[in-house]
């Protein structure tokens, strides 16, 4: 592998507050993580590598390790997102045929704690002995944006009904617990639209959760994978779910039925089990599980769409581990496949009669300092280079659930990625 990576020169300067990070990525291929306005965006594409299979984080893992051992980097910011950074997003299922990717980008452009910073990568051997001139990208005239509803996909009503009955008599039959079933909605952007519209509209509407687009993988996650800053780690688990309100008495009602449901709860507690149990077991003997922490009780998010039941975890990074080695070993938590996770992901290839592709796998970044934010890729869509959009939605099905409701939770799970898309 050594021999195909190419050494990379990496730049990175403070810079004074660029304004609004989003005009700086590529209109047709926006590289996005950004919450609030703060994070970091990237341009142009100098290396990209892509991987399939059970491995593919791993291998993933492997090849950054030794692009980054190759690179020779200057960083004067020296805040998370600064040095050298690859943006990268995994398949769901290891059978899937879409590729899962990580690249790195010429130009990186990002904000945090109020230190905003350029970097520039380039193959060393194209720049010879000159110095880099840092600078920032130029900014992309603003193109077209568009309207497009989504339409039904595959799954359709009469499908999903199907698949979450046979999940209830599998639960019934004692094969698994849980299991998340999803269904997708189908959509075409003309090819040359401008995404950062999209991407904007995703971030003004849901600014509690991180705004992502990888490798043309769009949305808005409020469910943060994990995320490593400095060695702190962090994860934010989401399950149990219901749509919002209409009325303010309304929406009380909704968030203390949420609170109070034995189903919701029950789903919950399988999705932190799970992370803790996976963030444990990467830890063979220091610090992370003596210091794991999981909110005592599940808190409630509320977004504009739906209420979820929400925990947070804190740690510490064990010596030796990456962030990707948390990545792979928490993908994927209950709260996107099921538990026990071995047979509901078995169980989800054979009942959703579509490949997830990047739906549901972790999305974000890391960097040469060990940092990285890593979502679950959800509330958002395919869109392919021709423009073709796929959505998916999902939930999780327990002993409890009520195929009724599951179809019904799926609509306002959905909306931040169709509304953004109606413009
Ligand atoms: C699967 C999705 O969401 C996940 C499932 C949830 C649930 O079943 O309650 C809640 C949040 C997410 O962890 C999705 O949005 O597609």
């Amino acid at each position: 592998m050594t021999a195909k990576l190419p050494h990379l020169r990496v730049r990175t300067r403070r810079i004074d507050d660029p304004g609004e990070l989003l005009r700086f990525t590529d209109p047709l291929s926006p590289t996005v993580m950004l919450r609030r306005g703060d994070g970091v965006v990237g341009r142009g594409c100098v290396w990209r590598a892509s991987f399939s299979g059970p491995s593919r984080i791993a291998d993933a893992r492997a090849v950054w390790r030794e692009l980054v051992a190759a690179a020779e980097i200057t960083d004067d910011a020296q805040v998370p997102g600064s040095g050298l950074v690859a943006f990268g997003a995994f398949t769901f299922s290891a059978a899937s045929g879409a590729a899962s990717v990580l690249s790195v980008p010429e130009f990186v452009v990002g904000r945090r704690g109020g230190v905003a910073f350029v970097t520039q990568i380039c193959l060393l051997d194209e720049v010879g002995r000159a110095d880099l001139d840092v600078h920032l990208p130029e900014v992309a005239a603003v193109g077209a944006d568009a309207s497009i509803e989504l339409g039904e996909g595959v799954m359709t009503r009469e499908r999903h009904r199907t698949a979450v009955d046979e999940s209830l008599a599998r639960i019934a039959a004692g094969e698994f617990e849980k299991v998340v079933i999803a269904r997708d909605a189908v959509g075409q952007l003309p090819a040359r639209t401008d995404r950062r519209h999209l991407v904007r509209r995703l971030a003004a509407i849901y600014p509690e959760t991180w705004t992502y687009a990888v490798d043309g993988l769009v949305g808005a996650s409020p469910e943060m994978l994990v995320r490593v800053l400095g060695r702190e780690v962090a994860a934010r688990v989401l399950a149990g779910t219901l749509p919002r309100g209409a009325t303010d008495a309304a929406d009380a009602a909704a968030r203390a039925a949420l609170a109070a449901s034995p189903k919701n709860q029950v789903e919950h507690r399988y999705a932190v089990e799970s992370a803790l149990r996976s963030l444990g077991a990467l830890d063979s003997h220091d610090d992370l599980q003596s210091g794991l922490t999981a909110s005592p009780e599940p808190f409630l998010l509320a977004l504009p769409n739906v209420w979820h039941l929400a925990s947070d975890i804190r740690g510490t990074l064990p010596s030796g581990a990456s962030i990707l080695d948390l990545v792979e070993a928490l993908h994927p938590t209950a709260a996107v496949g099921g538990t026990p996770r071995g047979i509901a992901i078995a169980a989800i290839d054979e009942l959703e009669p579509f490949d997830r592709r990047r739906y549901a796998g972790p999305a974000g970044w890391v960097s040469s300092a060990g940092d990285g934010e890593w979502v679950i890729a959800l509330r958002g869509a395919e869109i392919d280079a021709d423009g073709a959009v796929t959505a998916f939605a999902g939930g999780g099905i327990v002993a409890s659930s009520d195929a009724d409701d599951e179809w019904a939770e799926t609509g306002p799970k959905l909306a931040p990625i169709a509304d953004a898309l109606r413009g």
